[in-house]
């Protein structure tokens, strides 16, 4: 199974920050909803508080109209409290209606907003903190999190505000009116509140650690999915299952903590006021029959205690749910909050004029670049000039830092020292924009998305160039990258491809990625061995046709096969992160000890595959040994 990374996000660094201040955090975010947000809050407090007047109603009509109105045959009063009663549960209950309809539109609203907030700076994070973070990790907060809290926003926040009121708005009144009544029920609240202060710190540890289970799980789930075919080809599909089913049981296990501290809480909520209330019901008694307290006051106690019972009972329920959206706000804010060092220049440099169909100037001056938790540097002290319309293979061992140096002209990463310089401007002066019109990329493990061939293909192609235009680009990458294939799938260039389309093979797959780099018409094209997975005669049509559209274009082509090199008018050696020899494959064979070990390898490989292929009753066996021989005449 591939590992997952669980380290990176097990700390907690805002769990000293109180979970007021964490969520405030939100308020750039709440600030357009919090005029209904507000006007909802109103709403419950209104209810909460005709809630709370009706006990007050039955009190006067208890001591009044139901006594002495009845002593007298005066039936008018009791009337009117019926209607002032009904008056109030009716207004309760158009108070919540309007509570709801308020608080549903500006909580999915937020959700939504920090959605895409979240989207969007993911995109421009750089490559280093997606190597770090697992996917799952990132889907469980932009899906699971962000409901958690839209939900807290819909319903917790107001329920929490709404019952602290109520509960000391409710104690209040029971303490003037009710006396040592009032003081009875008072004393409950000092156990409550001790509980729900341990409860809160218990369960926040709970909650994060579930949350992050969670991500844990998807992680699992997306890496299993994605490299299904490599599981059932080593028939370790019943491993990726023990992963999971060891890492669902210990959500499971914490889901029930979660549930028994919950529980626990719950259950004293609910003992403590039913204790208060028998002990405050005997004092009652005791009162009214000695005559120190009329019966109107003691039903009006007891309506107030079963008004406030509610919100004590819920407050358990609100409590979790608060500290899981604080959970989901903290997690949100971790990845939101991670700087992105790879920015825009605040003044773009002024970029020189450059004549169409040719090539950028490139160098790398003076680079070093080393990994943030690498103990040393992948590439030190590099010095490489690529002149315009040249194309340079470059070759070394594996883990020499071929593909590290490719990222740094389309700046996906930047230097650690030293300069790249397209067109002689640093690239860290310009937008990434800037780059990315200069400079495209095709990689090695191509990636294609869930739309037409077409719409993948034109994807480094500006949405302002005319139709046509565009038509005549897709056609002509698609020739280059030999990617006649297409013309048979069943929708031709509109056919839906990439994860839920059609499944194209490795080779396929990779000249698309191709033809994706080509029509983006770049002036620097990067290719990181990017016709590995080719057949020989494919491969031979493809560097052909590549090598007319390498003239207009300055390139870097990081070469496993000696046909690659083949390609190239010039050769740079990577040796141990430095640039060692730069020449024409016969200078550097004649010269340099290193390079032929490089190619005597790459040839052994070479070999070897080609053995493999022969081995195989394959049609293309016999125009694959003359292609090899086609690319040994070239190299030699
Ligand atoms: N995120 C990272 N943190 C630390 N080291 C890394 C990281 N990514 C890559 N490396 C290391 O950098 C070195 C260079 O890697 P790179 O992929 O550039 O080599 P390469 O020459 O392209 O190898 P190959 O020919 O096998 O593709 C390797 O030793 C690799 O382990």
């Amino acid at each position: 199974m591939p590992p997952t990374d669980e380290s990176s996000n097990r700390s907690d660094p805002s769990s000293e920050r109180s979970t007021f201040a964490s969520v405030r955090r939100l308020y750039p975010y709440v600030r357009a909803a919090l005029p209904r947000l507000i006007g909802g809050l109103v709403a419950s407090l209104g209810a909460s508080l005709m809630a709370l007047a009706i006990p007050r109603v039955l009190q006067w009509v208890t001591d009044g109209p139901l006594t002495a109105g009845a002593r007298e045959h005066d039936w008018s009063g009791l009337i009117w409290s019926v209607v002032l009663v009904a008056l109030l549960g009716a207004g309760e209950a158009g108070l919540i209606l309007l509570r709801r309809t308020l608080v549903m539109f500006p909580g999915t609203r937020v959700e939504a907003v920090m959605r895409m907030a979240l989207f969007r700076h993911l995109q421009d994070l750089p490559i280093a903190f997606h190597d770090r973070w697992p996917g799952g990790q990132l889907l469980s907060r932009i899906m699971g999190d962000l409901g958690l809290l839209r939900r807290w926003l819909v319903f917790g926040i107001l329920q929490l505000v709404v019952s602290f009121v109520t509960i000391v708005v409710g104690v209040g009144l029971l303490v003037v009116t009710g006396g040592w009544l009032g003081i009875i029920f008072l004393c409950g609240a000092i156990p409550v509140t001790v509980l729900a202060f341990r409860f809160s710190r218990k369960y926040r540890k709970i909650s994060r650690l579930s949350q992050d289970q969670s991500g844990d799980l998807a992680t699992t789930v997306e890496e299993s999915v994605h490299g299904i075919r490599v599981l059932k080809a080593f028939g370790r599909g019943s491993d990726a299952l023990d992963q999971f089913t060891d890492q669902a049981e210990e959500l499971r296990e914490t889901e029930i903590r979660k549930a028994t501290t919950d529980a626990g809480l719950t259950t004293a909520l609910r003992v403590i006021p039913e204790v208060t209330q028998a002990v405050a019901l005997v004092v009652g008694t005791y009162l009214v029959a000695s005559g120190d307290m009329t019966l109107g006051a003691l039903v009006a106690f007891f309506t107030t205690t079963a008004v406030i019972n509610g919100p004590v009972v819920d407050l358990g329920m609100t409590l979790s749910m608060t500290l899981n959206a604080r959970t989901a706000v903290d997690r949100f804010f971790e990845v939101i909050e991670t700087v992105n060092p790879l920015t825009d220049p605040d003044v773009p440099a002024d970029l020189p004029a450059v004549t169409p169909g040719q090539g950028g100037h490139v160098a790398f001056r003076n680079v070093t670049f080393q990994h943030d938790d690498a103990a040393r540097p992948v590439l030190d002290r590099v010095d490489l000039e690529l002149p315009p319309g040249t194309t340079t293979a470059l070759v070394g061992l594996t883990g020499s830092g071929k593909s590290t140096l490719a990222m740094l002209p389309p700046r996906l990463f930047d230097v650690t020292a030293g300069v790249v310089e397209v067109d002689g401007v640093d690239v860290r002066d310009m937008t990434r924009a800037q780059v990315r019109e200069r400079v495209a990329v095709a990689f090695e493990d191509p990636t294609l998305f869930s739309a037409s061939v077409r719409d993948n293909v034109l994807l480094g192609v500006a949405d302002t160039v005319p139709e046509a235009e565009r038509e005549a680009l897709l056609n002509q990458a698609l020739e280059v990258a030999q990617a006649h294939f297409v013309a048979d799938l069943p929708d031709g260039v509109d056919t839906r491809i990439g994860e839920e389309g059609l499944s194209l093979s490795g080779g396929q797959r990779q000249r698309l990625a191709l033809a994706r780099a080509i029509a983006a018409r770049p002036r620097v094209l990067v290719l990181d061995d990017p016709l590995s997975a080719l057949d020989v005669t494919t491969e031979e049509a493809v560097t052909a046709r590549l090598r007319d559209v390498l003239v207009a274009t300055t390139s870097l082509i990081i070469a496993h096969r000696p046909s690659t090199v083949a390609l190239a008018d010039r050769v740079a050696v990577l040796q141990g992160g430095r640039i060692t020899a730069v020449g024409t494959h016969q200078e550097l064979l004649a010269r340099d000890p290193h390079y032929r070990y490089i190619i005597s390898s790459l040839e052994e490989d070479y070999e070897t595959h080609d053995h493999d292929r022969s081995a195989a009753p394959d049609a293309d066996a016999e125009s694959h040994s003359q292609s090899h021989s086609q690319s040994q005449e070239a190299l030699s």
